[in-house]
């Protein structure tokens, strides 16, 4: 039956075992009841590599990958020449991730020396690494420039003179993007929103009052006149998880117009990268656009602006890494009790099922960072019970421990049963904890139906292995 107590974008299942398109990975089918992922099943995936655990469809995620490639590059090929992908590390990070992203043709975009160093172990060609980060430290900023790295995406006026100041000391060029705030409100949740005034990163493009020139426009000044600075280029991030392409739209005609004030002083900025940020499906309330989609109303909209401004295109590059990392995976979890509570609204008392988890905010801390919405199907088995108003929750000390705030699941759902959450390949391993002494799961990657594991499962010993005095 159809709670009240769910919220306007939830509806009744008309079947409880049906898995939406948009939300899973391609490779993700039912087969005789069960859940399975290039024909793998979630049982035989459990019994081999335990509970709960990480799935990432390898054959999906590359397949993403490309499709940024090929869809930005087909865009803006005629327009601004070849676009440069580089895929936002941070969504999700391994060796072989950091394998497949090259062999896709991709770059690798770093936040903190720790990505850096992976990406540069993974054998990632240098030139092809970018540096993000609003509060770099000396060692990350002498890595980067010892190392020739692509792109350092200085942040501030003052990090700019340490790059120039270090470069000098190494007797280097160090190749630099400025990131700037284009003062764009992005339509997302405000601690993922990267592009307003009020907030840690990058480098205004409006002048301080009484100030003549912005520090946006400073930095362009010292960057292009510094003996140790190769100006690559600008770049902006609106935030994350997007769907509107009205946000982008407004930063690239802000960045564009920038650009024309710098040409007519002779300043040429040769890249603009656009930065990432496109949402993806985590619930049937969510409409993703396609990469084609995305790249194409862009390019549109670019090629107007750059018409309107007499200026030529720069080479154009991006950072998508939700998009590809996030719909790609999935987690498996056993569900170990259920309980119903009822709940008072308009007067009357309606059931909510409790569905608790092996997991939880240790192995996505996104419910309860950002109020994230997920969903979660029954996946060993097809059950013909009601379908029940649930929350999934996990077994931490915390009661906002919450895995999916509201999903339908089969009355019958119990002890044993396996779930699957979807889309959970982007910022959950990456942001996951040992909460509670917590053992994070391994990650298994399904490539053309061999399952194998890219991250082993923790042990005890691993959660003591820092131990000083054991
Ligand atoms: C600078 C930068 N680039 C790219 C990304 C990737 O964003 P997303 O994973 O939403 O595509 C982020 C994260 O928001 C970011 O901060
Ligand atoms: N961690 C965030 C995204 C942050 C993006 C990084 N700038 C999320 O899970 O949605």
């Amino acid at each position: 039956m159809h709670s009240p107590l769910a919220p306007a974008w939830l509806s009744l299942p008309a079947d409880t075992a049906a898995l939406n398109a948009k939300i899973f990975s391609s490779g993700v089918a039912r087969d005789a009841g069960q859940v399975t992922i290039q024909g793998i099943g979630v049982t035989e995936l459990v019994e081999q590599f335990g509970s709960p655990l990480w799935v990432i469809d390898e054959n999906d995620f590359r397949a993403r990958a490309r499709a940024y490639v090929d869809a930005f590059n087909e865009a803006f090929e005629p327009l601004c020449g070849g676009v440069d992908v580089f895929y936002a590390s941070k969504a999700l990070l391994t060796v072989q991730i950091a394998k497949w992203v090259k062999e896709e043709g991709l770059r690798m975009d770093t936040a903190s020396g720790g990505e850096m160093a992976l990406a540069l172990r993974a054998g990632t060609d240098p030139s092809h690494i970018g540096l993000h980060g609003n509060n770099k430290s000396d060692e990350e900023l002498h890595t980067a420039i010892s190392h020739q790295i692509g792109r350092i995406v200085v942040d501030s006026l003052p990090e700019l003179y340490r790059v120039e100041a270090m470069a000098a000391q190494l007797g280097q060029t160090a190749n630099v993007m400025l990131r700037l705030t284009p003062g764009v409100d992005a339509s997302t949740h405000q601690h993922i929103a990267t592009a307003h005034e009020d907030q840690k990163f990058g480098l205004t493009m409006t002048p301080a009052p009484g100030a003549e020139t912005s520090d946006a426009y400073q930095a362009v000044h010292f960057a292009a006149n510094a003996a140790h600075i190769n100006l690559v280029g600008l770049h902006s991030h609106i935030g994350s998880q997007i769907f509107d392409s009205a946000g982008f739209e407004t930063a690239a005609t802000r960045m564009l117009e920038f650009i024309a004030v710098l040409a007519a002083e002779d300043i040429v900025i040769a890249e603009l990268d656009i930065g990432g940020g496109y949402g993806i499906a985590y619930t049937e309330a969510d409409d993703p656009v396609e990469p084609a989609v995305i790249a194409q109303n862009l390019a549109a909209h670019m090629s107007t602006e750059i018409d309107r401004l007499g200026i030529t295109c720069p080479r154009i590059s991006i950072e998508p890494g939700r998009s590809i990392a996030g719909p790609a995976g999935l987690t498996i979890y056993t569900v170990g009790t259920t309980k119903t509570v009822w709940v008072e609204h308009d007067g009357e008392h309606y059931p909510r099922r409790y569905v608790a988890v092996d997991g939880g905010m240790s192995d996505n801390p996104r419910p309860v960072l950002y109020d994230a919405d997920y969903t979660a199907v029954l996946a060993n088995r097809v059950s013909d019970a009601d379908a029940v108003f649930s929350r999934v929750v996990g077994k931490h000390c915390e009661s906002g421990d919450i895995v999916v705030n509201t999903v339908y699941l089969p009355e019958d759902t119990d002890h044993g049963d396996l779930l699957v959450v979807p889309a959970t390949g982007a910022y959950g391993h990456v942001m996951s904890s040992n909460y509670n002494m917590l053992l994070r799961p391994a990650i298994v990657a399904i490539k053309d139906g061999q399952a194998r594991e890219i991250i082993r499962r923790e042990t005890y010993d691993d959660l003591f292995a820092r131990e000083v005095d054991l």
